[in-house]
């Protein structure tokens, strides 16, 4: 690299990193060297995991995973291969990825993936309660578990209490229903329901609340996930709901965790808790309470085939029975969004079977079963049919993970270490494993 192309890295390095797309760029042997701060949110990484690895070895992916070295292997694009997933951090990220080849004087040196986040817009699009122009309320709610029973006469008292609510739950389970809901029984009705979607940084977000609402009439403001809000923006949180406090506005907030962990690990403002912590209510993930699993899929069968007209009725017994096994990371959204892929390919068929399901669902749901492995699992018994050989790699490799993890007390570090890997790839073995990704 000559001189003036050294003055101008900090530039490139600066442009890579404000960039709203998420940028990975690997040389021509794999190894990364680019991964810009957008493709850390989207992975879900700390700033600290990446540290001055930023532009060194960060995962050591499997070729048949890695769009980026089926690129480097075929010299063609990939162009518009969309993704969606459940980070590291629980965040369901859905992604449409563009991977290039890069060539210079006709050799390949390298490909870079670039990612944009569509999450929020396929939210958008494929939230069927606001496809339905009708107001959410309580009644949409499925609770058939005690759990959720609670959860649900809880918010009814918020609404009569007319006092700041906080929501908390994993991603997907619920919250922002939970939240529309409480407004729509509020009495008298209120305002407009607004939502703050504290998934972005931009800086002027809370300066523009004042001109955002409408501050002359009746409100509800509902802040969904201000555990993802910078501090200093929860600090200016903070000092506009004490200011704007009155009776006739209604604050609503979400966040994804215990709040005690998120205070103690800096990610949420204390202030700003007790502001909300008046009447807490916490969901708790789908795994915790699975009587909600088939409730759902009755109802959204019934709801889709009341707008539809749509023969699915519900699901076989041997589908059930994996929906019940499953661990549905991504809760209620996961179920959904199953629902609404199935649901859009189907045509005649008036009940879901295991055929139907997309691959990337069996594919994570496999080997769920009640029995957990154990290492006789991997001996090849001539009584016993033969896995094929992509699924007991894959359970091998889970069952010596768990073990090696087990045996280090769970330290990702020590586990790494005893296994010859690094951190790094410990980490996204562990994690593709969780996502079925
Ligand atoms: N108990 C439930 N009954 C009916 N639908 C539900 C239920 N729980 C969740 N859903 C549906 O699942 C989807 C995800 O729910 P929602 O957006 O409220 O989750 P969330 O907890 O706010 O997630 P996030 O923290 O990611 O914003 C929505 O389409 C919602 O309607």
């Amino acid at each position: 690299m000559n001189n003036s192309n050294k003055n101008l890295f900090p530039l490139y390095e600066f442009a890579v990193n404000r960039a709203g797309v998420g940028i990975h760029a690997v040389d021509h042997t794999g190894r990364t060297v680019i991964y810009n701060d957008k493709m850390k949110a989207i992975e879900g990484l700390e700033l600290e995991e990446v540290g001055d690895r930023s532009i060194l070895e960060l995962f050591n992916f499997d070729q048949e995973e890695s769009t980026l070295l089926k690129v480097l292997q075929s010299g063609t694009e990939q162009l518009n291969v969309k993704q969606t997933y459940w980070n590291r951090k629980g965040h369901e990220i859905t992604t449409i990825n563009d991977t290039y080849p890069v060539f210079r004087e006709g050799e390949l040196v390298g490909a870079v993936e670039i990612a944009r986040d569509v999450t929020a817009l396929e939210r958008f699009v494929l939230h069927p309660l606001r496809k339905n122009s009708d107001p959410v309320t309580f009644n949409q709610v499925v609770a058939a578990s005690d759990e959720m029973k609670t959860v649900v006469t809880t918010a009814r008292k918020a609404s009569g209490a007319k006092l700041p609510v906080l929501l908390i739950g994993e991603s997907g389970t619920g919250k922002d229903l939970i939240a529309e809901s409480i407004h729509n029984e509020l009495s008298p009705a209120n305002g407009p329901f607004y939502t703050l979607h504290c998934h972005q940084s931009d800086a002027a977000l809370i300066d523009r609340l004042d001109e955002d609402l409408n501050m002359s009439e009746p409100f509800t403001l509902f802040c969904e996930r201000i555990d993802l809000l910078s501090i200093s923006l929860q600090q200016n949180l903070f000092a506009f709901l004490k200011n704007s406090s009155q009776p006739g506005r209604q604050f609503i907030a979400s966040i994804g965790d215990d709040p005690v962990a998120l205070i103690a690990k800096g990610s949420l403002l204390k202030d700003l808790y007790y502001f909300f912590a008046s009447f807490t209510i916490r969901i708790s993930p789908l795994r915790k309470r699975k009587e909600d699993i088939l409730s759902f899929v009755t109802t959204y069968f019934a709801r889709r085939k009341e707008r539809f007209g749509t023969s699915l009725t519900g699901v076989t017994k041997e589908v059930e029975e994996l929906f019940l096994r499953y661990d549905w990371p991504g809760n209620m959204r996961e179920l959904e969004f199953l629902l609404d892929e199935i649901s859009s390919l189907a045509t005649t068929e008036t009940v879901i079977t295991y055929e139907m399901l997309p691959l990337h669902f069996r594919l994570k749901s496999d080997g769920m079963g009640d029995t957990p492995t154990q290492a006789v699992d991997f001996i090849v018994n001539p009584e016993k049919e033969l896995m094929p050989l992509d699924r007991y790699l894959k359970e091998a490799e889970e069952y010596y993970l768990q073990k090696a993890m087990k045996l280090h007390d769970d330290n990702i570090t020590k586990t790494a270490n005893a296994l010859g890997m690094s951190r790094q790839n410990l980490q996204y073995r562990l994690r593709k494993l969780k996502n079925g990704r």
